[in-house]
Formats: C-alpha cells, sequence, structure tokens
C-alpha cells in the first residue's frame, strides 16, 4: 500500500470513492502469465456477456426498454449511441453495479439476477475498467496507481510488483512516467496510466468508457491504436463504449448501437457500416438526415 494511505493521510472524498470502488472489486486474482487465457468450456461459450430483456427505469423515464445483446468472446466490441440514450446505465448493468427490473444480464453464461455479494465480487474480478478520466488516485505516483491492484487482490512480492508494473508502464509508454503524480500528466497521459491499470491482474473482460472523451483527436487515434495493439497482444473480450463513430471505427471489430432503450442493430463492421437500418446508417455514416434529430 501506498506510504501516504497507510500513514492514515486524509484522502480527498474523490480519492476515498475511488479506493472504495477499488476495494470492492473484489480480492485474490489469479495472474497469468503471458497472453490471457480464456476457458475454452465456460456456459457462454461464443458470448462473454449476454442482455436478455433489460428493463430499467428511473421513475417514469424508460432508460433501457428490453435490451438484447450480445458481446462477442475475444472481439472488440464497440457499444455506440447518441449522448443520453442509456450506454453508462448498461455497463453499470454488465459489472453489477445496477440490477434491470427486468430482464437479465449473464457473465459468461451466469446470470448476475440473485447472485450473492461473494460472488458477484468473483465476477468483478473478470473486469478491467478504464474510465473516463482514467480515475486515478490523486495522491499516488503513477507506478503506485498501477501497482494499486496487484497489492490489494494478489500476494505477490515487491519485486514481482516492480517487474509486471514496468511491463505494463512499457506497454502504453508511460515507462518515463512511472514517478509523477496524476496532475503531472496530460488527459492521454491519464487515459495510458488508467489503461496500464485496468489490464494489470489481466482480466477476461477490459471495458472503456469513453475513452475518447476529452483527448483530441490525434490523441484519440493514438489511444484507439494503444487499444488495437494491446489486444492484440493480450487477447480478451475488450468493450468500447463510445459515442464517437471514428474511434469506433477504428477499434472496433463488432458494433452494437444503442437507440431508444435498446440495441437496434448489431454486427460486425461492414454489415454495421453499409447498414439498411435508417438509424444505423446515419448515426455510423454521421448524416445529418434521418430519424435523429436534436431532441
Ligand atoms: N441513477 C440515475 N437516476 C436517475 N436517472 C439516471 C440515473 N442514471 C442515469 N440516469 C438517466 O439515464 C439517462 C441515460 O444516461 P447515461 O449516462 O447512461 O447516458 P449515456 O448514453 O452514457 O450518455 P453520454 O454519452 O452523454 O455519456 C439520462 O437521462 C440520465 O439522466
Amino acid at each position: 500500500m501506498d506510504a501516504r494511505l497507510a500513514a492514515g493521510k486524509q484522502l480527498d472524498p474523490e480519492s476515498s470513492a475511488l479506493l472504495d470502488q477499488a476495494a470492492s472489486y473484489g480480492a485474490e486474482h489469479e495472474l497469468h502469465e503471458g497472453s490471457i487465457a480464456v476457458a475454452e468450456d465456460h456456459p457462454g461459450d461464443y458470448w462473454s456477456i449476454q442482455c436478455k430483456g433489460v428493463k430499467k427505469s428511473f421513475g417514469r423515464a424508460k432508460i433501457l426498454d428490453g435490451l438484447d445483446v450480445g458481446i462477442p468472446e475475444g472481439m472488440v466490441t464497440c457499444i455506440l449511441g447518441p449522448s443520453g440514450t442509456g450506454k453508462s446505465v448498461l455497463i453499470k448493468h454488465l459489472i453489477g453495479l445496477l440490477f434491470p427490473d427486468k430482464g437479465e444480464v449473464l457473465i459468461h453464461g451466469e446470470s448476475l439476477n440473485d447472485m450473492p455479494m461473494s460472488k458477484l465480487l468473483e465476477v468483478r474480478k473478470k473486469f478491467g475498467i478504464l474510465f473516463q478520466d482514467g480515475a486515478l488516485f490523486g495522491s499516488m505516483t503513477v507506478f503506485d496507481n498501477v501497482a494499486f491492484p496487484l497489492r490489494q487482490h494478489t500476494d505477490l512480492s515487491e519485486k514481482e510488483i516492480r517487474r509486471v508494473v514496468n511491463a505494463r508502464l512499457d506497454d502504453v509508454g508511460l515507462d518515463i512516467a512511472r514517478d509523477r503524480l496524476p496532475n503531472e500528466l496530460s488527459g492521454g497521459m491519464r487515459k495510458r496510466a488508467g489503461f496500464a491499470r485496468a489490464l494489470v491482474l489481466e482480466p477476461e473482460i477490459v471495458m472503456f468508457d469513453e475513452p475518447d472523451s476529452g483527448l483530441d483527436p490525434v490523441r484519440t487515434a493514438l489511444l484507439c491504436e494503444l487499444i488495437r495493439q494491446m489486444h492484440e497482444q493480450h487477447g480478451g473480450t475488450y468493450i468500447v463504449i463510445t459515442h464517437d463513430v471514428n474511434s469506433a471505427r477504428q477499434v472496433g471489430e463488432y458494433f452494437a448501437v444503442l437507440w431508444k432503450g435498446k440495441i437496434v442493430q448489431a454486427g460486425e463492421r461492414d454489415d454495421m457500416f453499409n447498414s439498411k437500418n435508417p438509424f444505423v446508417s446515419q448515426f455510423l455514416n454521421r448524416r445529418i438526415d434521418g430519424p435523429l434529430g436534436m431532441e
């Protein structure tokens, strides 16, 4: 643990919340050497994640309205949709932070509904998540941020932790910034540090919440390229949530388009970009004429 935390230093509310959030992802993650081995005999088979008829309302606002989607194992899937359509609400369902009013979410074939908390924490260990702002602890160096999940959830020695963290920092091109604090990094560097931390326990499923937010087009393209390379190198199921079609096109292999509480269409790149569905075609081709207006 970071010496400042061990010494009982008061954390700011944001860091405390992140610490709680990180702690809630559970303990004792098995660490694999090299590429991620995805069990071939798990019950989900082709789908890492399935949503079946998921409905969610807040008060009278229906956000998810019978949403069905499968996230294919081992591919980079982009979930796209206009602002405010419920992409964040959907990802919270995928990791069991929100639960459907009706329907279910299955992770590798196991329904999250009525799952005991201990089991849910186990399932959450399958996920690595890159939050929009990198969600780094402000009082820790880049190195300590990336080391944090290993110190929390494994029994690795400090020497072993140094080896793993340095390898992940090399992967994301941050070896020169390991001793810097988050406020000494650019937005793109913070995201890369968050990415290194998301990968450090070698999760089976890596989720990116709007990786393009707050980055200029070149930094966005560089981050997307990094996501693609890391997927090629480490394998696993990647889910990228975005409303940016350019990023999705660069990084995605499978696409699911969310609108009005449902996945309007899902499929592989060419089928989606040549879709005959008026909304999908308008959105993916960024046309102003079509069913989506300014409302
Ligand atoms: N806990 C909540 N209570 C009430 N309403 C909520 C809650 N969470 C989300 N909403 C509402 O659900 C709708 C969808 O929000 P969400 O953040 O999922 O959209 P989004 O597609 O991720 O948008 P963006 O692309 O702008 O981030 C919004 O109208 C939001 O106000």
